[in-house]
């Protein structure tokens, strides 16, 4: 479903070269896959690169075999928004819109009709747990519930593929576990792929296939 061949994105700074170099993995539709490894090793950058957010020097990205890296801002744009879900660190939801319309913002922005929008966003809501929380804004949800939210706004537009960066990160140890499993099941039940970047070791430890970085090189695959 997803693959990176041989992807190199350098950055220089004060004479010091970091990024990714030379990474080539490929994660199955339907797996939940995680990008492991320390601080600074490369897990964001590649994210961002499968994201269509950014460009590798060399080397490149393929969704369902097409070679999507190279495409224009635009035609990646689109892409984006069509196949994409993202789930973010610091949940990234509107603060002054309910969890409902959080949940419709991407159906809206694919020009999908209001009753429509309303019905699929109450589905993922539903199915996230949140079904008794449709009208509550961010602020009035706790962490755990916020994180489920944004799950749902990434799966409402049925993408192929669902990034996420350190999702546990900002919850306590005991919320991480059970969102990982929502993840795990999610991707089992729609076919959806999911990349996650974390060293959280209950994110690793459900995951099917495990990256492992260090300096911007892929060292280890694990597939459980
Ligand atoms: N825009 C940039 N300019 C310069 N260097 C960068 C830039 N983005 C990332 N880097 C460097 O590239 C390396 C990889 O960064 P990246 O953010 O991908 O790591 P990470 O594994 O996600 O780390 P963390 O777990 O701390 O988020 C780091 O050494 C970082 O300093």
């Amino acid at each position: 479903m997803l693959q990176f061949r041989n992807l190199t994105r350098a950055y220089e700074l004060g004479g010091e070269r970091a990024g990714v170099f030379g990474v080539s993995l490929a994660v199955p539709k339907g797996c939940l896959a995680v990008l492991a490894g320390p601080s600074g090793s490369g897990k964001t950058t590649l994210l961002q690169l499968a994201g269509l957010l950014d460009q590798p020097d060399e080397g490149a990205v393929l969704l369902n075999g097409q070679e999507v890296s190279s495409l224009s801002e635009r035609e990646r744009c689109d892409l984006r928004l069509r196949h994409l879900g993202f789930v973010f660190q610091a949940f990234n939801l509107v603060p002054v819109l309910s969890a409902l319309e959080n949940v419709m913002l991407p159906l809206h922005l694919q020009g999908i009709a209001e009753a429509e929008a309303r019905r699929r966003a109450e589905r993922a809501l539903d199915r996230v747990g949140l079904a008794d929380r449709l009208h509550h804004r961010p602020g009035q949800l706790s962490g755990g519930q916020q994180q489920r939210a944004a799950i749902a706004r990434a799966l409402a537009p049925d993408p192929l593929l669902v990034l996420a960066d350190e999702p546990t990160a900002s919850l306590d140890h005991a919320h991480g576990g059970p969102l990982m499993d929502l993840m795990a099941e999610l991707a089992a039940e729609r076919g959806a792929t999911f990349l996650v970047a974390s060293h959280d070791p209950a994110v690793i430890a459900r995951a099917n296939h495990v990256f492992r970085l260090a300096d911007g090189r892929l060292i280890e695959e694990e597939h459980l």
